[in-house]
Formats: C-alpha cells, sequence, structure tokens
C-alpha cells in the first residue's frame, strides 16, 4: 500500500501540494474515467445478456414453432379430407359424423377409428406415439389406419395451440377422447405422467373444445378402476367411486368431476365410459393377458398376483369388439353440446356408463385359456398381490348401457383370446408347426 501511494504521490515537499493536488485532481478524473467506462461496460453487458436471453426465448418459441410437425396447406387439406364423412348421402344412417379420435394410434383408439371410418364417418386422429409402450406397435396401428383413410396427427393433447388449430380446419361433431396414461401399476414409478396426459391433458381438450364453433359432444374414457375398494357386486354407475386404490384410479375419478364442470358451465355434452379391463388384436404389451403371451412363448416365468387368503384375482374381461359398440353407441346417442362461444346456452347431458362384459375371470383361469390356445405351458411364479394399486376384481353391471346404448357384450374370454392369440402369432411372425412355437 505504501509503495503504490509513494509511486501516486510524490514525496518531493512543497511541490507536494500542488503536484498532490494535480495528481489528485488527474486521479479523480481518471477514477471518474474508469467508473463510468465500468459503468458503460456493466450497461453493455446487461444490454448484450438482455438481448441474448430474448434471442433465447424467441428461438425457443419459435423452434416451437417451425420444428412443429404439424400446420401447411397440404397439412390441412389431409386433415379436411380424413375428417369428411363419405356416408352416401340420403342414407338411412344420416349425414355422418366428423369425429377427433385422441390417442388414435392406442389400441381403444385404433379400432374405433376404424370402425368409424368404415361405417363412412370421418375420422382425425391424435397421438403423441410415446414411449410408454414400443411405439413401433403404435406405429404399425397409424399405418393400418392410413391405408384405410384415417389421418393421425402427430402431437400432444397439452398443446392447446394444435388443438386450437385443428378446431378451426374443421367443425368436428364429436370428440372421442381416448389419449391417457394407462396402466394402473405404473403410476407408483412414474406419477407425473398421469397428472400431466388425463389431468392437464384433458383441461387443455376441454378448453378446446368449450371455445370451439360449434362445440362438439364429447365421449371419453374413464375406468372401472374408479370403483378402486368398492366392494358391492355388481359394480353400478350408482356405486360410490371415492375409494380410488391407485393414483390412475384417482386421476380417472378426477377426469369424471372436471368433464362434469365443463358440461355445468359450458355446456359441454359429456359421456364418461368406464371401460373393464379391455383386450383383444392390436392390444397394450403392458396388460397380463399381452405380457403372459410374451414370456409364455419365450419360455420365461410370468407372475401371477393372488389376493389376501389365497384368493384369486379376478377381473371382468371385455373384448375389444365389445367395447367399440358401446363407444360408437355413445357418440351415436350423445346430444349436442349447447355452448357457443364460451357461453353455455342450456343444459347439455351428462352421462357416465359401465362398459364391462358382466362375467368375471380368475387370472388363473386367463393364464390356463392362453395356455391352450397358444399350446404351451406357462411357468407360474404365484405371489401375494403387493401394495400396487391393483384391485382384487371388477364385475360390471351393465344395465345401464344396455337400455341408453344398446350395449350387448357377445365374445367371451375364450373366444377373445384365441382371436387376440392368432393376431399375436401372425404380428410377430410365429409359425404353427415350426421351430419357433
Ligand atoms: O379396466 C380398467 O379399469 C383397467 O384395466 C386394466 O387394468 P387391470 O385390470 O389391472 O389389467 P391388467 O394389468 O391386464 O391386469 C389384469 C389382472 O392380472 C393381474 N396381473 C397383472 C400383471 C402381472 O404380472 N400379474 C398379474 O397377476 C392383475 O393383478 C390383474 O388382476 C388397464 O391396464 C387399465 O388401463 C384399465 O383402466
Amino acid at each position: 500500500m505504501r509503495v503504490l501511494e509513494d509511486d501516486l504521490f510524490p514525496s518531493t515537499p512543497g511541490k507536494v501540494k500542488i503536484e498532490r493536488a494535480g495528481a489528485m485532481n488527474r486521479q479523480l478524473h481518471r477514477c471518474f474515467a474508469s467508473t463510468s467506462t465500468m459503468f458503460l461496460w456493466a450497461l453493455f453487458l446487461v444490454a448484450m445478456t438482455a438481448s441474448y436471453l430474448s434471442f433465447q426465448s424467441f428461438v425457443d418459441t419459435s423452434s416451437k414453432y417451425f420444428a412443429a410437425s404439424w400446420g401447411g396447406l397440404y397439412w390441412e387439406r389431409q386433415i379436411r379430407a380424413s375428417a369428411a364423412p363419405r356416408r352416401p348421402p340420403g342414407s338411412a344412417t344420416g349425414a355422418g359424423m366428423s369425429v377427433l379420435v385422441t390417442g388414435a394410434a392406442g389400441f381403444v383408439g385404433t379400432h374405433c377409428s376404424l370402425a368409424l371410418r368404415k361405417r363412412g364417418d370421418g375420422v382425425v386422429g391424435i397421438d403423441n406415439f410415446n414411449s410408454y409402450y414400443d411405439p413401433s406397435l403404435k406405429k404399425a396401428r397409424r399405418s393400418l389406419l392410413a391405408s384405410h383413410g384415417v389421418f393421425v396427427v402427430e402431437g400432444d393433447i397439452n398443446d392447446g395451440r394444435l388443438l386450437a388449430k385443428l378446431f378451426d380446419v374443421v367443425p368436428f361433431t364429436h370428440v372421442l377422447h381416448l389419449a391417457a396414461q394407462a396402466g394402473v401399476r405404473y403410476a407408483m414409478e412414474n406419477p407425473a405422467s398421469y397428472v400431466h396426459s388425463n389431468i392437464a391433458g384433458l383441461v387443455t381438450l376441454l378448453e378446446a373444445c368449450k371455445d370451439a364453433d360449434p362445440q362438439p359432444a364429447i365421449v371419453w374414457a374413464s375406468s372401472s378402476s374408479v370403483y378402486g375398494l368398492n366392494d358391492k357386486v355388481p359394480f353400478s354407475e350408482r356405486d360410490r367411486t371415492d375409494q380410488p386404490a391407485s393414483l390412475y384410479a384417482a386421476t380417472k375419478k378426477a377426469g369424471e368431476e372436471i368433464t362434469h364442470t365443463y358440461n355445468h358451465i359450458y355446456g359441454l355434452s359429456i359421456t364418461g365410459l368406464r371401460f373393464f379391463t379391455v383386450y383383444g388384436p392390436w392390444g397394450r404389451p403392458d396388460m397380463a393377458y399381452f405380457s403372459f403371451t410374451r414370456n409364455i412363448l419365450q419360455g420365461k416365468p410370468i407372475t401371477v398376483y393372488r389376493g389376501k387368503n389365497h384368493v384369486d384375482l379376478a377381473r371382468d374381461f371385455t373384448y375389444i369388439d365389445d367395447i367399440v359398440k358401446g363407444c360408437l353407441g355413445s357418440l351415436d346417442t350423445a346430444g349436442k353440446s349447447t355452448g357457443t362461444g364460451g357461453k353455455k346456452r342450456g343444459p347439455a347431458p351428462y352421462r357416465i356408463f359401465n362398459l364391462g362384459n358382466t362375467s368375471p375371470v380368475t387370472v388363473p383361469n386367463l393364464v390356463s385359456i392362453l395356455e391352450k390356445h397358444l399350446r404351451v405351458k406357462a411357468k407360474k411364479n404365484v405371489i401375494e398381490m403387493p401394495g400396487n394399486g391393483d384391485v382384487p376384481f371388477t364385475h360390471a353391471n351393465i344395465s345401464l348401457a344396455r337400455q341408453q346404448l344398446g350395449y350387448k357384450p357377445t365374445t367371451n374370454l375364450d373366444v377373445g383370446l384365441k382371436k387376440f392369440v392368432k393376431w399375436y402369432l401372425s404380428y410377430y411372425g410365429y409359425t404353427r408347426g415350426s421351430k419357433n412355437l
């Protein structure tokens, strides 16, 4: 410090005052100069940082926009063509609907889209092709749909801009909302994905529907799991549903309440369908009948859960074709939404139906049927059901659906699994009588 002071203030007496004063002036001047330089530099840095940040956010927003796999005139033309009903004019079944099917590359979504298309309705699908299970199966379903003239948009129901655009391009008469994070036990591994799809995604979709003009009627997939720990059988729509056993069930129950709100405030026509363990060709690999088939064919063991006191678990397994009839019956009988411009103009229908088979089968029985159709014995590990969100049994009362939708399931588990096994063997390239079977 001393050295520095001596350097700055030479010690010659007499000169000191003047020189010191001059030096001080120079010093002050230098100091000011360096402070203002620093200030300018700081200002410059702040300006640079701000412009960098705003550039980044511009890049983010625009990359979202430009990287989007949707939009453009060709895309809109595809959407319009896919949404156009193709029933002959004057047809007994009316003019035909334009249905937006969410989760169209999913199991139930694919079957419903095909059935709608085959009878002449217009269908546009949306699916995010997530990797909850093998996306190549979803892509194969999309190819199947494309070969029947059904276009599936790759996008997420959480994307409000995309949904608004779709409603801009097509005045959909109906929305069949099947996109969801499914699976009961996976909710313990990835709870956020259930909130993302089944709650946030649902609200985004309902917002788009309530803003649309005309508002569509909505039919959507709830779940038998909402009955949770209810032990009054068979499960009727009037039974309590306030004891969910899994987060999955809780999000589906929340969906029933959320849709009720949109029905009440905005006049959206709502039909919620409680599906009971749907199975069949093009099914979901995460479900027991599917993963059991895979393991049995690969010679791997399967885990069979058992309830308390060695009681077998049971499900009201429902074949996909029966579910499709229930979904189409719901679309056909859904009353109109009443709102316009986000305002309710009158009361709109709010309905909930069980879509089950009404004949529960135990899980060991399911395994025996699979063994018969696969002609291979399963290696079974029987363990007590872990506390993973499972319920011991499900059993649907379907009188309401029968009465109001004409719903009448016709396929028992034996026949349904036979069809599933036939599809499985052909899809995964097994040949009967060959070495691999
Ligand atoms: O109907 C429903 O509400 C639900 O049906 C199925 O859920 P779940 O009935 O649990 O169907 P699976 O996962 O195929 O299980 C069927 C039965 O097999 C049992 N299981 C499952 C997996 C396993 O490794 N071992 C086993 O014994 C389960 O405990 C259950 O009793 C679907 O996965 C849900 O998305 C749907 O909402």
